[in-house]
Formats: C-alpha cells, structure tokens, sequence
C-alpha cells in the first residue's frame, strides 16, 4: 500500500529523516515511535505531501507520489491539535472532506450518521464542537479522517491531549474499528504504550534513522540496541563478559540465553528477571525507590541500590513489596535476559 523508500529530508544542516525506508501492507496498522525530535511528524509529513524530500520516494498503490499534491493522495489525516471548526456543528465538520469532494447533501448527511454511529457518539450530530468534551472531539476528528474513505489514515500522537483511562478506552476501540473497516493506519507517537496497544507493526526511530521495526512483542522480546530498550523503559543494562551459560557482571553472575556467544556484551535484564529473595541470599540490595503504580495487579516499582554495580529497576506485588531502606537480596531468572547486539 505505501512505500518509503530512501528518503531524506535536510533542514539547513540538520538531517530530520536520513534515508528512511518503510512499507505499510494493505489493512496493517504501522506505529512509528520515538523520542521528541527523531523525524516522526516530518516522515508523516513526507507521506502526506506536505513536505518535499531531498531524496528518495513515496509510492502509494505503486504510484510514485513526486508532483502529487496533498489533496489528491486520498490519504487522511488527523493531527495532535485535531484542527475541528469549533463554531461549526458536528455535522459540518465530518462533512468538510466530503464537501470538497462534492458529495451530496442526502448521501454525506447518511454517511456522517454512519460515522458517528462508528465512533460511538449517536445523536451529536447538531451539537456544536466546542460544547464536546476532548475525548469526543477526537472522536470526531476521527469521524473526518474516515469520511472520505481514505486509503491510507495517517495519525498524529492521536490521542496526546487525552488523560489516561480515556487514552486507554479509545486505543482499544480504534483497533477494533481499524480491523472491522480494514483501515491501513500510519501512526505516530512518542508514547510506547499507546504505540504497543494499536500496532501490528512499530518503527522505531532514532536521530532521522529506522532504529528497528517488528511487531510489538518482537520489538519488546528482543531489543535491537540499548537505545530501543532504554527507549521502552527498561533501564537495568549492564556490562558482560560471557562464558558458557552465565555472564560475569558487576551484580554477580547472570544466566543468559542458550547459545549467546562468549566473550563481551552489554546484557539487559528486565525488571520482572530481577526476583528478590531473603536478604542474605544473591546480590545484596537497598531499596532506594518503590512507587506504588496500582491497577489490576497491585503492582509495586522498586528501585535497588546493589552493593555493587549500576542500579536495579525490579517490580513486584504489592504484599511482596519490600519498605524503603530495607536491605534484600535479588537473583537473576534467566527468560527476562536480553543479550543487547552491538553491545
Ligand atoms: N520546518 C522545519 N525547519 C527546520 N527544522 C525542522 C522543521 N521541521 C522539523 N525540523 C527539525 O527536524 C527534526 C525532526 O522533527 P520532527 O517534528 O519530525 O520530530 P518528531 O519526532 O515528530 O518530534 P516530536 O515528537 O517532538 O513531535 C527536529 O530536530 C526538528 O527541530
């Protein structure tokens, strides 16, 4: 469906996408994650046609995109500030693209009760946009981008300005809604969560460059750098130096992998591999941290002061959780080691 194939944009000095290359299957949703700055929205830019690139090409179908205005990429678009008319009515606002397409008042009237129907907000048709919460304003801005049946949706960090649980509520209905339409969706985001919940597919990006693309579980299971396992949170990484089925490391001995190659690594260990155990066993730790982050397990963060080495990120349930200050011992479970390539 789309393709992006060695494309390069400059600012001035600044390299924003540096030979970027990326495809987009038909009805697959692609999340392209990020730090603030690594050419996410200038990539969806390029795609949209709102930005010329230096080099390389955009094909959609197979058609190169050079010369192909913005309006003619059949291409939908919601953007962070989602742009609605907010003196207008819900009705005018999910019509707009199928005005410009001169789409008749009878069939786009039945096509925007369609839509809001889709997006579980029925009956809003007259209201106007500003006397909607947030969460239905995106809503409706989702509405717009799907009016005109675009081929490709492009969505900008869709639900930033959402608090959380709302975030967390729309996520799992867009997917429904993209897979039951069979949108092919082009996302952006700096939030890996909401980057985990939507993607069949994440891009990672660092710097203008593809860090590591693979769905969300390959990705996760298997970092390609410690950029992208710091990236996604995980901050227990330290120095090896691999024999047989054990690393040597400044917190002691870890198991690893079947089948790691010996000599010097970088290891991450995530902190469900951290297990705690009575103090006079394993690495010796203090507890320096321990936030308690609630939800369905009860789960607690626990931050470990080893007697040696870099600090530990360990979680644990909330009956299991050391106080602070108090001193543990941790060992190291085997399935939650991550030997880091290029380490
Ligand atoms: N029009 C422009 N002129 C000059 N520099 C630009 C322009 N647009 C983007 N940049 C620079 O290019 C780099 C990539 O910007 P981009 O907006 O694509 O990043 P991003 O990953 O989307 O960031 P964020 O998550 O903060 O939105 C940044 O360093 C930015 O300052």
């Amino acid at each position: 469906m789309l393709r992006i194939d060695g494309v390069t944009v400059r600012f001035g000095g600044h390299t924003a996408l540096d030979t970027v290359g990326l495809d987009v299957a038909d009805r697959e949703t692609v999340c392209v994650l990020g730090p603030s700055g690594s050419g996410k929205s200038t990539l969806l830019r390029v795609v949209a046609g709102l930005q010329q690139p230096d080099t390389g090409r955009v094909l959609l179908s197979g058609i190169d995109q050079n010369g192909i205005p913005a309006h003619k990429r059949q291409l939908g678009l919601m953007f962070q500030d989602h742009q609605l008319f907010p003196q207008h009515n819900v009705q005018d606002n999910v019509a707009f693209g199928l005005r410009m397409r001169r789409t008749g008042r009878r069939e786009s009237e039945r096509r925007v009760g369609e839509l809001l129907d889709l997006v579980g907000l029925p009956g809003v048709r007259n209201r106007a946009v500003s006397s909607l919460s947030g969460g239905e304003q995106q809503r409706v801005a989702l509405a717009r981008a799907l009016a005109p049946q675009p081929r490709l949706l492009m969505l900008d960090e869709p639900l930033g300005q959402l608090d959380r649980s709302l975030r967390e509520r729309l996520l799992v209905e867009l997917r429904q809604l993209f897979r039951r339409l069979g949108t092919t969706v082009l996302a952006v985001t700096h939030d890996q969560g909401e980057a985990f919940a939507l993607a069949d597919r994440l891009v990672v990006m660092r710097e203008g460059r593809v860090e590591q693309t693979g769905t969300p579980l390959e990705v996760w299971q298997h970092p390609a750098s410690e950029f992208v396992a710091r990236f996604l949170g995980f901050e227990n990484v330290v120095e090896a130096m691999v024999r047989g089925d054990k690393a040597g490391t400044s917190w002691g001995e870890i198991p690893v992998p079947a089948g790691t190659p010996e000599g010097g690594c970088r290891l991450l260990v995530r902190p469900t591999g951290v297990v705690l155990t009575g103090p006079e066993e394993g690495l010796r730790c203090t507890v320096t941290g321990r936030t308690f982050r609630g939800g369905a397990t009860s789960a607690v963060s626990l931050l470990l002061q080893p007697e040696a080495g870099p600090r530990l990120e360990a979680t644990c349930t909330l009956p299991a959780a050391p106080q602070m200050d108090e001193r543990v011992g941790v060992v190291f479970a085997g399935g939650d080691v991550v030997v880091l390539p290029g380490g």
